[in-house]
């Protein structure tokens, strides 16, 4: 009988912790000896995750837009491509943070209408602290993003949870199980999960879904990476973007894109990203500075740096206020 590849799809906003979870899957796929792939979606130019699985996994990177709407048609034909050129057991897909679950699980629907794959599970990644932040106030964009999220999840990790108080994780438990009474929530840190317990379940039936399987809108509301270079990927509230960083003189990147999508999905068109180029090395103290005082909104950001005032090179990671050099 003809294989028919199964594919895992990872949501969860901006700096949760998907690639953290996308290497934890690899891993395990390759001690069970099976040969994964990877599609990888970045709203940014440059794909600073790129090389993180490994030069042997065949990786298909999906740039400068996101797999829900504005290059959303690439999917199907990104898939078409690694499962005739690379033939893999499985197929992960890593979804930008800022993208619609319901519309990527529209896509690989339509991928899957000519393809013999089998989309197994949406696996939302939930930054605890983030959400515990956002849940004070009960609104905004990125607030109903996160629920959408987790309400399409066939399955959830709530990471992170160093970040979070014994009572606080009791808080996030009951606000997930409430939006979402259907996926196992797995607690973690650095989404280290019993993967074979993530993995598992009873896949649900593709009539069921109209999707392939696991995959759960029952209870959904309808409403060579860079290394060449020094590149800067952030992403920011619109409104935040002139004063926090394109117009920062004092740290003057020779050249700086901005990207601003044009989305027609009210679920965020609230971001909008940056790719920061510097053509020359800067200085550590100042770029520490510069990350201390970048305000709340933005919401992530990384790179791969040369400092001046050191010799090696830098991957750098922000996401939620959280600066990790
Ligand atoms: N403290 C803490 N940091 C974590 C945890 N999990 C991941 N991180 C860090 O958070 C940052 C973002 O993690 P990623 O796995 O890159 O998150 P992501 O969702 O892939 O990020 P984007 O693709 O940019 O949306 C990295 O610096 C991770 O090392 C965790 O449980 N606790």
């Amino acid at each position: 009988m003809e294989h028919v590849t199964p594919i895992y799809i990872l949501s969860g906003f901006l700096g949760s912790g998907k690639t953290t979870l996308l290497i934890r899957l690899i891993a395990h796929w390759k001690e069970q000896g099976l040969r994964p792939a990877i599609v990888m979606n970045e709203i940014g130019e440059v794909n600073i995750d790129g090389l993180i699985a490994g030069e042997e996994v065949p990786t298909a990177e999906m740039l400068s837009g996101c797999i829900c709407c504005t290059i959303r048609s690439d999917l199907s034909s990104e898939i078409a491509t690694l499962v005739q050129r690379e033939q893999p057991d499985v197929i992960v897909i890593e979804a930008t943070g800022i993208a619609n679950p319901m519309e990527i699980l529209d896509a690989a629907a339509e991928a899957s209408l000519y393809m013999r794959i089998d989309v197994k599970k949406m696996i939302t990644v939930v930054d605890a602290a983030h959400l515990l932040h956002l849940n004070a106030e009960q609104k905004g964009k990125t607030y109903r993003l996160m629920q959408e999220q987790i309400r399409a999840a066939s399955a959830l990790i709530m990471n992170k949870m160093d970040q979070v108080s014994e009572q606080d994780e009791e808080t996030i438990r009951q606000l997930v199980e409430r939006w979402n009474p259907y996926a196992p929530i797995l607690p973690a840190v650095r989404c280290a999960v019993n993967v074979e317990e993530l993995l598992q379940g009873e896949e649900r039936a593709a009539m069921e879904t109209g999707i392939g399987g696991g995959v759960n809108p029952a209870n959904f509301d309808t409403q060579d990476a860079g290394h060449d270079q020094q590149t800067m990927n952030a992403h920011v509230r619109e409104e935040d973007a002139a004063h926090s960083l394109h117009n920062d003189s004092s740290h003057d990147p020779t050249h700086v894109h901005s990207h601003d999508h044009n989305h027609a999905h009210d679920s965020h068109d609230h971001v909008m990203s940056y790719t920061y180029y510097f053509s020359q090395p800067v200085n550590s103290v100042e770029f520490e500075r510069l990350i201390a005082e970048l305000p709340r909104d933005v919401y992530r950001a990384k790179g791969i740096l040369t400092f001046s005032d050191t010799n090696s090179r830098f991957l750098f990671q922000y996401a939620f206020a959280n600066p990790i050099l």
